[in-house]
């Protein structure tokens, strides 16, 4: 059986290309292929236009440095002696292993991973992201231009998985052309020039992150059903997989909300299968945003425009078709009066309060009266809480 099949690719150098797909998908045989380690059935790996199989074994661990995904080694060396294992290709078998330029290029591999504080113990005497950024140091000690990565921070904490790749992002910079196997998307979105789907031992698509990262491309790769937008701090694409709807639940929700305080509810109450309408909303208002992605039916109005009387007429319809309608835990000010008003209507309110009523931005008058009256009439629960209550509301007013 062929694991990889029709794969054609460049790679320019100075890029960073993340390979991503699901597992099993051929990235790290294509790592493999990539580094000379597997001989492909058919077909050629070019490096500068040579066949990377006529290099020595030498000459290819001159250009090319890897770190696998499995890092763990089977000898006793100390962490400097398994860094210093990068400079073989340079030792000389005639020479004794003194070379000055090696010993540098050790040190400095070891000081850029931060592994130097360790760099005495033993290799087995260190944890698994800590020997993996020890392999990382290894192949930067190789000193090659192409560096091939497979899951390089697999096993590394949130701290070190970024430090990681900004380590690799700065050699890039320097010059050098990283391919790296990268199963966090977001994070190959954040920090990769170019991606390479692969999917089944092909490639399904390549190109810029927000080309590549498509709620299509990645429903066909990893056959399951994502939303994409943009990270609100980096601004990368970013990546979300959803449950498949079709949670069982059965039954329409109508929530009001704002400023992001029914996100989570509106995806907790869409992944569990209910319909969910959501308003009104502000356009350009977080809430909104999500339950784009959720696919779910917003009312919308100019945000910070008061309710015109017809705005007023699409939230009470919808209140009126939904089994419940949820009141998420949003600022009780005369912005949410007329959508107070009109969840006033529901035969079935649950009020969400993870704040306490008090500590929120409460301006008292029509629409602390109209809320209370909510509280009075509604099930009070915390968001955690929220899909049992909407159950057990639509279970006692069939
Ligand atoms: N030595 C082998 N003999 C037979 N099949 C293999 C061998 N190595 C890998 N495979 C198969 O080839 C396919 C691709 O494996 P590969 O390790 O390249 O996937 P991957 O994309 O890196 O996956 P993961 O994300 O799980 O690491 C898998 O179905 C795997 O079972």
């Amino acid at each position: 059986m062929a694991v990889l099949d029709a794969v054609s690719a460049h790679v320019d150098e100075g890029r960073f290309v993340g390979l991503v797909g699901p597992n099993g998908a051929g990235k790290s045989t294509l790592l493999r292929t990539v580094g000379a380690v597997l001989k492909p059935d058919a077909g050629t790996v070019l490096l500068d236009g040579e066949s990377v199989r006529d290099l020595s074994s030498r000459a290819a661990s001159r250009r090319v440095a890897t770190v696998p995904q499995d890092t763990s080694l089977s000898f006793d060396f100390d962490v400097r002696e398994v860094v210093a294992m990068g400079r073989t290709p340079y030792r000389s078998r005639f020479r004794s292993n003194a070379d000055e330029a090696g010993e540098e290029a050790v040190e400095r591999a070891l000081s850029r991973t931060e592994t130097e504080v360790f760099a005495d113990r033993s290799i087995g005497a260190v944890s698994g992201g800590e020997r993996q950024r020890v392999v990382l140091a290894r192949a930067l000690a190789q000193d090659t231009p192409i560096l091939l990565l497979d899951e390089p921070t697999a096993s590394l904490d949130i701290n070190h998985q970024i430090r990681t790749l900004e380590l690799v992002a700065d050699l890039v910079d320097e010059g050098k052309t990283v391919i790296a196997a990268i199963h966090d998307l977001n994070l190959a979105a954040h920090y990769c020039d170019d991606l390479l789907l692969l999917s089944g031992g092909r490639i399904l698509d390549s190109g810029a992150p927000e080309r590549v990262l498509t709620e299509s491309n990645l429903g066909r790769a990893f056959d399951t059903r994502a939303v994409v937008s943009r990270h609100p701090v980096t601004g990368a694409v970013y990546v979300t997989a959803l449950p498949e709807r079709g949670g069982d639940r059965e039954g329409r929700v109508h929530v009001i909300g704002g400023g992001g305080t029914v996100s989570r509810v509106l995806y907790v109450l869409s992944a569990a299968g209910y319909e969910v309408s959501v308003g009104a909303l502000g356009t350009g208002d977080s809430d909104l945003e999500t339950a784009r992605l959720l696919g779910l039916d917003t009312v919308t109005v100019e945000p910070f425009a008061p309710i015109d009387a017809e705005t007023r007429q699409r939230i009470t319809e919808r209140v009126l078709a939904a089994d419940v309608t949820v009141a998420g835990d949003i600022e009780v000010g005369s912005g949410n009066l007329a959508n107070l008003e009109c969840a006033a209507e529901s035969d079935a309110l649950v009020v969400v309060e993870d704040r306490p009523f008090e500590e929120r931005n409460y301006a008292g008058g029509d629409a602390a009266a109209v809320y209370r009256s909510l509280r009075e009439q509604g099930a009070v629960v915390a968001g955690s809480a929220v899909l049992s209550a909407v159950a057990r509301a639509i279970d006692s007013n069939p």
